[in-house]
């Protein structure tokens, strides 16, 4: 199962998501409580081990803007939320980095309609941490594609059975309050999703 935790802003909880197993790691360079700069993903990346997938995470910026902002920041991966048409992915192709697409259910949910290379099927309200109806996407999705939307250690068993995701995404559900990660439930997190048996 891969895991991704999203929205980091200290060293103290990527450092928590990489020794406990984090696949990718995300910092979110728009508008939200977790938003960092690009400067301070840049610094939070820079100690993130290769093996590790650094991602950028838009939602309505251009095509330019996140050119500036992905350069700036030295990510491995962009995430893009929203209607982008299939020219915005293929226009970030010569940066040599992962692309992400991310959805709701009423998404094309086939990974790489898009050229991209990971596809996430999300929450109407990303980054809310509203739980929804996994299980209405169960068989749909093709490909690599991660479950995200109000997943958290508590319930990430029931999604996974319910979606049958390849991978699980989360960001509210590793927090105290909007925008404050806590390491004991990255952990757990972790730990829950790789229970699961699942890859
Ligand atoms: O996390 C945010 O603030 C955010 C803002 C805008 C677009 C996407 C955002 N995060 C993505 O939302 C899901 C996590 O949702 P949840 O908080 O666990 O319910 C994940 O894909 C994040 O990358």
């Amino acid at each position: 199962m891969y895991v991704k935790i999203c929205g980091l802003r200290e060293p103290e909880h990527v450092m928590a998501a990489v020794e406990a197993g984090a696949d990718a790691i995300g910092f979110v360079l728009t508008r939200s409580s977790r938003r960092v700069t690009p400067a301070r993903a840049r610094e939070l990346a820079s100690t993130v081990p290769s093996h590790v997938l650094t991602v950028a995470v838009f939602a309505g910026e251009t095509s330019h803007e996140v050119r500036q902002a992905t350069l700036e920041s030295g990510v491995r991966a962009v995430q893009l939320h929203g209607d982008h048409p299939h020219e915005d992915f293929t226009a970030l192709k010569d940066l040599g980095v992962t692309l992400v697409r991310a959805g709701g259910a009423a998404a094309d949910l086939r990974c790489g309609a898009f050229d991209e290379d990971l596809l996430i099927v999300d929450a109407p309200r990303p980054g809310s941490g509203q739980p929804w109806d996994w299980s209405a996407v169960r068989g749909r999705p093709r490909g690599r594609w991660m479950l995200a939307g109000g997943l958290d250690p508590s319930n990430v068993a029931e999604a996974i059975s319910a979606a049958e995701p390849w991978g699980v995404d989360v960001s509210s559900g590793v927090e105290t309050a909007p925008g404050v990660k806590d390491s004991g439930l990255i952990r757990s997190f972790l730990d829950a999703a790789r229970r699961t048996g699942r890859g």
